[in-house]
């Protein structure tokens, strides 16, 4: 971070009373602009004036870009847009009462008829007409309210827009753009009226506000909400033009009280150096981004669906038109005679950077407004940080401010014709419109996530309800089969009651053919007994028999022997045979 003779604001105490005292030389080779060469010329422009009138000053229904079905994406050509400006005259403080109290003020104001008269001598004036002529009496809510609301309902229907105050040191710059009214909010600069009105407009639901603050000082880019952040790189998009500041921080805005807060801070991170002109001198020009994301509603895009045709799928898929639209508002370094502001060593090479600065972009609106085919850009940082504002597609309101003291009457001149410049410079408005592919894809995926978790409910749902189904089933056969079992138990046990009566009838009837066969048995038990008895007998005598007959036939046997002896040794006496017989028989 750079340091030297510029100090933040928070060390610097701002003081609303200048205390210094100026010398009324006036070198002229400080001077950050050149001037009109022929200032007696009128510096009358009625025929931009009328052009650009209802463009810029109207309310958002005058803006080109918000009619109908105009202006949208592919809307290349854009509308013109002159850059409009207005001057304020700043009252004269308590030095100028005392050190002018025996002159009259530099500048004679016809708000009426938007004139500006300034003095030259005094005998003679030039005349100059501006967009808004604003007396030292203008309200700072009027100051908002010719200045800065039309752009910033502009930038509301999608366009960028750039509100930024020009002028000497001292004039009323950081008055007319940074009061933050804490003390009387009548007070309040056109910064916070302008975000309370894009607070109150915009849906915080579907829009987005993000805001970078940041101060070139010396060159150099920083972050006045990071004050680590202190070389910021500017990129610039090589086709359509647009810069951006990736490095910066962007903060979202959803309250006013958190935007106050965040200017705070920025604030006291601005340089700031007590001058002779100003005890609070800015020593960097600031630079307000806000950046307005906003999604069209209202407005069917789709021309199928005014013929019906579309789907509600259709609907789905189509993604949001949206207006991305940046609004700058600057409120820049004055510029100063070195003589005058009695800058030295640090504070004087501050000072030379923001002359060299303010002299790079009076040379660009010169360039515009002659319609030169070279306008140097790129000459200083500031010069490619408002590229869009001047000569862009941005609506460009400009504020003048000038003092009414005849010794800075050089710098009031040199202040009035930047203005005169500048009014001369045509821009060329585009609306900021793309679909919002990525927020389609985003609202894809939660619904394409809702539509699983739907299908997984259902599922979910499906499969309770197969098992609860399984179960009935399972318990209506387990208790068919119970039922089966216990009435077949039931019928078994009846069969097999009458199986056992039946047995036992049976049984009974067994036991009485049984007793009946018993009885039956036992006769012929006896019967078989005579029977075998008889048998055995007749056995008996068959065997007593065959032993008799065996006897018999061995007696015979014997006999015959016997007999066969005895005739033989009886040759002579022959036993008579009834004596055989005799000993056969016993
Ligand atoms: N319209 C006004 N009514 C009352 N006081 C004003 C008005 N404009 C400026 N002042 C006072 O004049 C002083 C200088 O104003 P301011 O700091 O805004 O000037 P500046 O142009 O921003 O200066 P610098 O370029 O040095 O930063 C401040 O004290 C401020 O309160």
């Amino acid at each position: 971070m750079a340091s030297g003779g510029g100090n933040y604001r928070n060390v610097t105490h701002r003081n609303s009373l200048k205390g210094t005292t100026t010398t009324a030389a006036a070198v002229a080779t400080d001077r950050p602009l050149s001037v009109n060469s022929n200032p007696s010329k009128p510096a009358l422009k009625n025929k931009s004036l009328s052009t650009v009138g209802g463009a810029s000053s109207g309310p958002r229904k005058s803006c080109p870009g918000s009619l109908g079905g105009g202006g949208t994406a592919k809307d290349d050509a854009g509308v013109p847009g002159r850059v409009r400006v207005a001057v304020r005259l700043r009252p004269r403080n308590a030095e100028e009462s005392v050190a002018d109290a025996d002159f009259a003020d530099c500048v004679e104001l016809q708000p009426e008829f938007k004139r500006l008269k300034l003095r030259r001598n005094n005998w003679d004036t030039d005349t100059y007409e501006f967009d808004e002529v604003l007396t030292e009496f203008a309200s700072q809510k009027r100051v908002y309210e010719v200045v800065a609301k039309p752009v910033v309902e502009s930038v509301l229907d999608g366009y960028n827009g750039t509100v930024m105050a020009y002028g000497q040191t001292g004039t009323g710059k950081t008055y007319t753009i940074g009061r933050l009214g804490e003390e009387d909010t009548a007070d309040r600069g056109i910064i916070v009226r302008a975000m309370e009105d894009i607070l109150a407009d915009v849906s915080l639901e579907t829009d987005s506000v993000s805001v970078s603050f940041l101060q070139l000082y010396m060159e150099s880019l920083h972050d006045l909400l990071d004050p680590t952040n202190d070389n910021i790189s500017i990129v610039e998009d090589p086709k359509s033009g647009d810069v951006s500041l990736p490095g910066a921080t962007l903060v979202e805005i959803r309250d006013q009280q958190s935007f106050l807060e965040l200017l705070r801070l920025g604030e006291a991170h601005r340089y700031a150096a007590n001058t002779r002109l100003n005890t609070e001198s800015s020593r960097s020009h600031a630079l307000l981004m806000v950046h307005v994301k906003r999604s069209v509603k209202g407005r069917d895009l789709d021309h199928s669906s005014q013929n019906g045709n579309t789907t509600n799928m259709a609907k789905t898929l189509r993604p949001t038109l949206i207006r991305k639209a940046k609004l700058v508002i600057v409120d820049l370094a004055g510029s100063e005679r070195i003589d005058k502001s009695g800058s030295e060593a640090h504070t004087l090479e501050e000072a030379k950077s923001i002359n060299l600065s303010l002299s790079a972009l009076g040379k660009c609106i010169n360039a515009l407004a002659e319609n030169s085919a070279h306008v140097p850009v790129r000459d200083s940082k500031l010069t490619r940080l408002l590229r869009d504002s001047f000569g862009g597609t941005a609506r460009t309101s400009l504020v003048i401010t000038i003092g009414p003291s005849p010794r800075h009457r050089g710098e009031t001149a040199s202040t009035i014709m930047f203005g005169q410049r500048a009014m001369k410079v045509e821009n060329m408005l585009k609306l900021k419109e793309e679909f919002d592919y990525k927020s389609l894809s985003r609202k894809l995926d939660i619904q394409l996530d809702q539509l699983i978790m739907e299908h997984e409910r259902k599922q979910k749902a499906f499969e309770d309800e197969i098992e609860r189904l399984t179960m009935y089933a399972q318990n209506q056969i387990s208790e068919a089969e119970q039922n089966y079992a216990n009435a077949m138990e039931k019928e078994r046990l009846k069969y097999q009651k009458e199986y056992m009566e039946s047995i036992k009838k049976l049984e009974e009837k067994w036991m009485m053919n049984q007793q009946k066969q018993g009885e039956r048995k036992d006769q012929m038990a006896s019967t078989a007994d005579e029977v075998a008895e008889l048998k055995r007998l007749h056995n008996k005598e068959i065997s007593l028999r065959k032993a008799a007959e065996e006897e018999v036939n061995n007696l015979k046997t014997l006999f015959a022997a016997t007999y066969f002896a005895y005739r033989l040794l009886s040759h002579t006496a022959i036993l008579p045979l009834s004596r055989h017989q005799q000993i056969l028989r016993s």
